[in-house]
């Protein structure tokens, strides 16, 4: 990846021994010894009593992106992230980790450098929110301040701040028994961000929560994710809240890594049975985009200007693009027909076509269609690149999970008329 990382993990094995000192350095040997020759986690832990929490975790966690990491319960994800703040050993390989315009060595940090990367460069937000009963709301957030000595002035306007981005400043007062499990959460999201990190770490931030204040926090996470580009690491066994939040997710399984991918790579590209028959079960309206699902229009390199016809549900289209690629008309059977961009604001009016974004999910493309009983076009940076009809809706529906869609059955793109 071109992209500046923010972490990076390089052949990382992280074991636990059942004991410390030279008995415990023995039966690491042995561990790794058996791991290197392909034995399993099971053999491993029962010929020497070490846990195979990680094996050979090879990351590249870049700036600004929701890296999700996914998988079942012990498959090694909290060890994984865990990893990344220092809190778990790293048994061998390395992990980087930048901070401004340093990069610290995770394999074996001086206690000063690992004590400034946990004050300054990564915070952590924890399932069951950690909060400390005795305190306010707002002597909460102000933990990571206080342990920098920040001055008063400086963590009122820090810590209201951040209270009021999570829509808990009138409950700075309060403490956490006053507050509902969501809210508590918030106050644990505002704690960790009030340091303003480089890296956000969240271990099952939101399994605690019920499914509709987990999907509203989700959203939130998002809203604030857009302006604030953190690198997020989220950890979940759920992979529908990994398809929506992450940019990137990693499936993990024994302690392994087994596939690393954009959501639609996870989709449409399972790696193997094992990450297929996860996708099978995961809602496509959610994970799939418009980008993905689409019929493109293929405009050529040098395209001036130019007409397009297809149908769509016994309809006839005919669509006119300008030089620039920017739409110029559409007609419907004929008559020409209004068109509007869909921006989360304004709803789009009876009638008229929507224009989605590729980055649009599919639960946006079918509340479009439903909508305007026309099939929704697809833009990319104001060009028009393609459109989804009821064929391309429901080739989504049914066959996202079968990993057909792109490689077995390709969508043609369409040749300007
Ligand atoms: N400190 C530790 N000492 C010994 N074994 C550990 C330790 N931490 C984790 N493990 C073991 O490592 C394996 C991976 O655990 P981990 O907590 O990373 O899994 P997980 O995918 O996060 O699971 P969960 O969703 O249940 O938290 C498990 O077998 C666990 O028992």
């Amino acid at each position: 990846m071109s992209t500046e990382f923010a972490a990076r993990f390089e052949n990382v094995d992280i074991l636990f021994p059942p004991a410390e000192g030279r008995a415990g350095r023995t039966r690491l040997a042995a561990a790794t010894a058996m791991l290197d020759a392909g034995k399993t986690r099971a053999d491993i832990i029962e010929s020497t009593g070490v846990v195979v929490g990680a094996a050979d975790v090879n990351l590249e966690i870049a700036k600004g992106e929701i890296f999700v990491i996914m998988g079942l319960s012990g498959s090694g994800k909290t060890t994984v992230l865990r990893a990344v703040n220092g809190l778990n050993r790293i048994s061998r390989g390395r992990i980087l980790i930048r901070h401004g315009d340093q990069t610290v060595d995770m394999t074996n940090p001086a206690p000063a450098a690992l004590r400034a990367l946990r004050n300054r460069a990564v915070s952590m937000v924890f399932q069951q929110f950690a909060l400390l009963p005795w305190r306010t709301v707002r002597r909460n957030v102000e933990l990571g301040l206080e342990l920098r000595r920040t001055g008063a002035a400086e963590t009122r306007e820090a810590v209201d701040r951040w209270l009021d981005l999570v829509g808990l400043l009138p409950w700075a007062e309060k403490h956490a028994h006053e507050l509902s499990g969501g809210m508590q959460q918030r106050v644990g999201l505002a704690r960790a961000l009030v340091t303003d990190p480089d890296i956000l770490l969240m271990d099952e931030p939101f399994s605690a929560l019920d499914p509709l204040i987990r999907n509203k926090l989700q959203d939130e996470l998002l809203s604030l994710q857009q302006s604030m580009h953190k690198t997020i690491i989220f950890v979940t066994h759920d992979l529908d809240e990994a398809l929506k939040l992450g940019n990137r997710i990693a499936i993990m399984k024994d302690g392994r890594v087994i596939q690393v991918g954009a959501p639609e790579d996870i989709v449409l590209r399972p790696a193997t049975d094992y990450v297929a028959e996860f996708v099978r079960h995961m809602n496509p309206l959610t994970a799939i985009r418009a980008a993905s699902l689409m019929r493109p229009l293929d405009t050529g390199d040098d395209a001036q200007g130019a007409q397009f016809s297809f149908t769509d549900d016994r309809s006839h289209y005919r669509l006119s693009l300008r030089p620039d690629g920017t739409l110029d008309g559409l007609s419907c059977n004929g008559a020409a027909i209004a068109v509007h961009p869909v921006d989360g604001e304004t709803a789009t009016p009876e009638g008229a076509v929507g224009i989605v974004e590729t980055t649009h999910l599919l639960k946006d493309v079918v509340e479009q269609r439903q909508r305007s009983g026309h099939p929704v076009l697809v833009a990319e940076d104001g060009c028009i690149v393609g459109w989804c009809g009821a064929n391309e809706v429901l080739d989504a529906l049914t066959h996202a999970g079968r990993a057909t869609m792109t490689d077995a059955s390709p969508t043609p793109a369409l040749a300007p008329s």
